[in-house]
Formats: C-alpha cells, structure tokens, sequence
C-alpha cells in the first residue's frame, strides 16, 4: 500500500474509532445499571446464571459478558466470569471508591442530553430536564434518587481535589474557610482532616443539610465543619479567612459568576484568599478534554459553560482581588484552581 493510502486508512480508523467511541460508554453503563459488578463481587458465575439472575436476554449475554472481558473489566475461565481487578473493584458499591455512581449519572442524564448535542448547537438550549439555576437544583432536590446520584458523582471529584487543595498554597496563617456551593461537605470534611488548626463552613441550598450532617457523621468531622443553609446569590455568606468556590461556576452565566465573586470580596476578612477550581480551558482553547467538557455543561445547564484561566483572572481582579497563581491540579477531571488574594 502506498503512503498515500496508509495514510488515508490511519485517519479512517481514528474517525470511525472517535464515531463509535460511545459503544464503550454503553456498555459500561449498562454493567452497572444491571448489576454485573455487584453480582461477580459475590463470587464467579457462569453466563447463564448472569443472564437468569440480572434477566438478561441469552441471545445477547455472551456477546456483552465478552465485550467487558475486552474491556478488561471482567475475566473468564472454565466457562466463569469474575471481577478483572481494580478497574472492576471500582464499580463494585461496597468497595472503598465507588465509580458507579458517576458511571450510572452519566447513563441517565449525560448521555441523552449529549444525545441532543445537534439540537441543542443549534437553538442553544440545555438538553436535560434540570436546566441548572438555582430553581433546578432546588428541583432536583425533590427526587432523592437523583440527588444520591448527584452526590456521588461530585465525590467522585472532589475527593482528589481535597488534599491537593491543602497543599496548593500556604494555610498557615488561616484559621477557617467557607466551601460556596460544598454540597454535603465532601471537600470541607477532607480538608480539616488534612489541615488540622482549620474549622470548616459550607454554604449550600437548605435541602441538602440532612445530607450533609449525615455525611460529616459517617466521616467523623461534624465537630469542625458547620452548614449554613440559603442562596449564595441571595443570602449572607458566612466572613471567613478562605472562600472555595468549585464546580460551581461553570453551572452559571457569566453576569452569575462576576455576581458570586464579588460577594465572596465582602466575606473574606482583608488578607484573605479565594480558592477557584473547574476544568479551566488553556487560554489558547486547544485542549479537548476541557472543552468537551464545557458542551457538557452547555447540554446539561441552560448558560453554564467551561471559562479559560484568564476569564477567571478577570472575574476575580473585577470584584478587586489580586491574581495569586493558577495551580494545575491534574487530578480526574483536570481541574485547574486560580488563587487571588483579597489584601491586608
Ligand atoms: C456541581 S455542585 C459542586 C459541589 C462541590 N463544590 C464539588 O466541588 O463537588 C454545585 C453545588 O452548588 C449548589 N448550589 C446551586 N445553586 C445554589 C445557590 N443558589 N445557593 C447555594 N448553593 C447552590 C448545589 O446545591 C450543589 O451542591
């Protein structure tokens, strides 16, 4: 074959590899909709005892239990199907880190509204039935199995956000922070178990306080961190000396964003710090992961979308204060936490 044509075969097989990228996400998805994971972490089974247990359609069993050997997700021999190892330990609810969570928020809102993607480039509207806002999550919140959803996908994150924020600038001179939009105080928590002289505060909608005392007692850290319910863009934030903002502005539009840093100015003592993290875009708008996420946002909320990092310096320097550092935070999503100081 000529150079011409390998050439031509290469960029074929990676289109038709990013067109069909989607098999895999389904499959997964639908391993863990239908119990797989759970069923093999009890022990080995044969395809037709999967099939009779999770009431799979024997026509299409083999064909699905073999994609996640391939997958390398599960194993076989001797005719038996077990767990393939810690990739599949992840998708197991009683093991330590739980992945399905995420996996099955992905297979339920993600992936129609990604479904919509055409659509919605074209009339510029959220896909999803919670369009983000404050009014949405407050939706959401009516509906504990997609909150429970929620949560997990969100733990998933932070929980490597956490310890990297502990070490992303010096804390010593700081004696509390407020977590705006901390959900149930999955960071909040991790942080004061990290930074031992520091009480915790995190700011959420009122519904999500029982789960939040529920979080911090099952970790142990109700003593330190303490809720405060209400609005952020509404209610009095807490004064503190370190305000967190993250995952939380690419939910909003940019007037929201400039609205919600400005009142973090008023509620951090002079001296200060506020801590922002997304998955920022590059300033040059190349890197596909942050962008593929921002439609992400864009199909999920009605006005939220990815910033670059020099988009965050200018909200920050807008409400007055000073650009510290970005810090890249290389964790699962590739979040990206601008710095700014509010001076003495
Ligand atoms: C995507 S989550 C981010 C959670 C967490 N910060 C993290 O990094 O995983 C957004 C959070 O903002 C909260 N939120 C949304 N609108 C709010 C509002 N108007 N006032 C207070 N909290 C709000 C939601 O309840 C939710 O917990």
């Amino acid at each position: 074959m000529g150079d011409n044509a390998q050439r031509t075969e290469q960029a074929a097989r990676r289109i038709m590899r990013m067109n069909a990228a989607y098999f895999q996400s389904k499959v997964l998805q639908s391993a863990v909709e239908l119990g797989v994971f759970e069923m093999l972490a009890a022990g080995p089974a044969t395809a037709g005892e999967i099939c009779e247990e999770l009431s799979l359609h024997p026509r299409l069993t083999g064909d699905f239990l073999d994609a996640l050997v391939g997958l390398d997700l599960l194993d076989r021999a001797d005719g038996h199907y077990t767990l393939a190892g810690e990739m599949a330990d992840l998708l197991v609810a009683s093991g330590g880190f739980y992945l399905g969570g995420s996996v099955a928020s992905h297979a339920r809102k993600h992936f129609r509204a990604w479904g919509e993607l055409t659509a919605a480039l074209r009339d510029g509207e959220a896909k999803s039935d919670i369009k983000g806002g404050t009014d949405g999550f407050m939706r959401l919140y009516q509906n504990p199995e997609a909150v429970a959803r929620l949560m997990d996908h969100m733990d998933t994150f932070n929980r490597f956000v956490a310890p990297k924020l502990a070490v992303c600038m010096d804390w010593s001179g700081y004696r509390s922070f407020v977590d705006i939009g901390g959900a149930r105080g999955n960071v909040a928590s991790l942080l004061v178990q990290a930074l031992p002289g520091l009480t915790g505060h995190v700011f959420d909608l009122p519904p999500v306080e029982p789960l939040f005392h529920e979080h911090m007692a099952k970790h142990g850290t109700a003593d330190r961190v303490r809720f405060h319910g209400g609005d952020f863009l509404v209610d009095a934030l807490p004064e503190t000396d370190v305000a967190i903002i993250g995952h939380v502005l690419h939910d909003w539009p940019h007037e929201y964003r400039q609205k919600l840093i400005d009142r973090t100015y008023e509620a951090i003592r002079p001296g200060g710090a506020l801590l922002v993290y997304d998955p920022m875009i590059d300033n040059d708008r190349r890197e596909a992961d942050a962008l593929l996420q921002s439609l992400n946002c864009r199909v999920l909320s009605s006005g939220g979308s990815e910033y670059t990092v020099d988009e965050a310096r200018s909200l920050v320097e807008h409400a007055g204060y000073r650009y510290d550092t970005v810090v890249e935070l290389a964790n699962l999503n590739n979040d990206r936490v601008v710095i700014a100081r509010k001076d003495a």
